[in-house]
């Protein structure tokens, strides 16, 4: 055998032309470096009007934040992709602890600031310039130029001008408006769960996933709050969430294979065609809808209480195009659809496993429902979720330990954190509430489940940027307010009919970061049906 001095090559690994592409590749970085550098130093006299060594103090703070040992060319990214899928959090929890308020990572050549203070937070969040509300490159790719101006996309003024308009659906005053399909969703749950845990033959109990109820069931309330229609009872309407689900996911397998962002590549993919299948599917059933406004606006639509105040009536009102009303709430429900059903899991997980504070939050739920001032015929009023207040923090601790989001910016402009900190242009920034919430400093044993932490002595003494599952500011969760009053109702109806118990451990659900963070299996749970003199229905 000749081994590897037999001659052969192949053109790709031929010395000298590995050597000149190395050459290359290094002088090109070099060069893209200063560029970078000289245009940072030019925003940061431009914006503050900095005194050279002012900006030489800043620059040398900025090269001071820490980072974890990085790569030539890749960075950290054999880090943050290669580690195991179990580790997903505790492993940015670690990294949180280890570098404190501010630590960088590289991925290739573009650099995040991760943000793990509330002060920090605070001055991102809330510093209420558009400029430091961009979402980034990565959303520009993955939303076509058509939907500028529309909710999701990255920025600018055509966006803040639509998040104003789509901000009423989401009052409380609006939401309230449509009461009675959150009782009428919630109900449709407890017997399809009653279906899934019938007691077997023998007595057993029967341990079952619960992922996809409590999905169809947030998916149920959210689509006819905001859409007006109740999509189970129209024809092709019940495919709906199954096609939102495709919608996301291929979406998502653009961020997880890059190529697929190129368009004639992408166009190309099977992903496209499921992705195209699925938007043809549910704009079928969303012009329907639309029509069905159109006609009754002719008539009187203010006393349509269905129709008022709807993602769909306030944008026909304001003369948005049917079809940019159709992808808006498209990408409403989706983002929705991703994080309502896994908080919703989870907090049922958390009461599950504490069965002390699965009890309180029962006794609490009971005395509602039992009230003939808040509960009618077992149908309960708007203001009797406000006065849920331990199921409230059960939910808040839930959401603490277990974020589904996070957010992410790439500054237009410099940004201050500190006397001694600017942020330049140009880099990405995340605010990851999983690390956040996880720090001793603010919530001290963090690993522990404790819902008096929502006490209001308690939120008082705590920096309020430290607890950010919606996130804040003018990019903040649009659907906060619906998501909460869904996980209440849902939560307070499962309760009240419902012992629930699981055979996992919190130890033993690892954590994956995908579209969003998710349990990496569904937690299985043992429902038992309450015999109470008065349930829910
Ligand atoms: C427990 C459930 C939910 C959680 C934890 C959650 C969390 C978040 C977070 C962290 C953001 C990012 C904000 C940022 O970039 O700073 C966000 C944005 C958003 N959420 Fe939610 N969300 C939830 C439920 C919902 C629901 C029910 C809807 C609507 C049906 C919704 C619609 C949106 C939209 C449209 C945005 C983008 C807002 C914008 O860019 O202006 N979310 N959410």
């Amino acid at each position: 055998m000749g081994g590897s001095s037999s001659g052969f090559q192949t053109p790709f690994l031929e010395t000298s032309n590995l050597q000149n592409f190395l050459l290359i590749t290094t002088l090109s970085l070099l060069l893209l470096k200063s560029l970078q550098l000289f245009f940072r130093k030019r925003s940061l006299h431009k914006k503050f009007g900095e005194r050279e060594e002012n900006i030489e103090n800043i620059e040398k703070a900025y090269k001071s934040i820490p980072e974890p040992r990085r790569f030539p060319l890749i960075g950290n990214w054999l880090m943050i992709f290669q580690i195991n899928k179990r580790d997903h959090l505790k492993k940015a929890i670690e990294l949180g602890i280890k570098y404190g308020p501010y630590f960088r990572i590289t991925l290739f050549n573009e650099e995040i600031i991760i943000l793990n203070s509330p002060e920090s937070v605070k001055a991102l969040l809330m510093s209420g310039n558009i400029e430091h509300a961009h979402r980034g490159t990565l959303m520009e790719k993955l939303w076509h130029k058509e939907m500028e101006g529309m909710i999701i996309y990255p920025g600018g003024e055509k966006w803040k001008a639509r998040r104003k308009l789509l901000n009423r659906p989401f009052t409380y005053k609006s939401l309230q408006l449509h009461n009675p399909c959150f009782h009428k969703h919630s109900e449709r749950m407890v017997k399809q769960l009653e279906k899934r845990f019938q007691v077997g033959s023998g007595g057993e109990q029967v341990i079952g996933v619960v992922d996809d109820i409590l999905k169809q069931s947030t998916f149920g309330i959210s689509s006819e709050t905001l859409m007006g229609a109740d999509l189970e009872k129209l024809e092709e309407g019940s495919m709906f969430c199954e096609n939102l689900d495709v919608l996301i996911e291929c979406a998502f397998m653009r961020v997880l294979r890059p190529w697929l962002l190129i368009p004639w590549i992408w166009r190309r993919s099977s992903f496209f065609k499921k992705t195209s299948n699925a938007i043809q599917a549910m704009g079928k059933v969303t012009f329907n809808i639309i029509k069905k406004y159109e006609e009754k606006a002719q008539l009187a639509p203010s006393e349509d209480s269905d129709l008022s105040d709807t993602m769909i009536q306030v944008m026909l009102q304001n003369g948005v195009d049917p079809q940019l009303v159709f992808s808006e709430i498209l990408i409403t429900l989706g983002v929705g659809n991703e994080t309502t059903p896994v908080s919703a899991e989870h907090a049922l997980f958390m009461l599950a496993t504490h069965q002390e504070h699965q009890e309180r939050c029962r006794e609490e739920v009971d005395s509602i429902f039992d009230n003939p001032l808040m509960s009618k015929n077992g149908i309960l009023e708007f203001d009797a979720l406000k006065e849920m207040k331990y199921l409230e923090r059960c939910i808040q601790e839930s959401l603490r330990i277990h974020p589904v989001a996070m957010s992410m910016r790439r500054l237009e402009a410099p940004l201050r954190i500190n006397e001694e900190l600017v942020l330049p242009k140009g880099v990405s920034v995340l605010v990851a509430p999983f690390i956040l919430h996880n720090q001793p400093k603010y919530f001290p044993n963090p690993e522990k489940y404790d819902p008096d932490r929502f006490l209001p002595d308690q939120i008082r003494e705590r920096h309020p940027y430290a607890y950010v599952p919606f996130s804040a500011g003018m990019r903040s969760c649009i659907g906060m307010k619906l998501a909460m009053l869904e996980l209440k109702v849902i939560l307070a109806t499962i309760l009240r009919n419902f012992e629930v118990h699981t055979p996992d451990k919190i130890e033993d659900v690892g954590f994956m970061v995908t579209s969003t963070i998710k349990t990496i299996n569904p937690i299985r749970f043992t429902l038992t049906r309450r015999h109470c003199s008065s349930n829910s229905g």
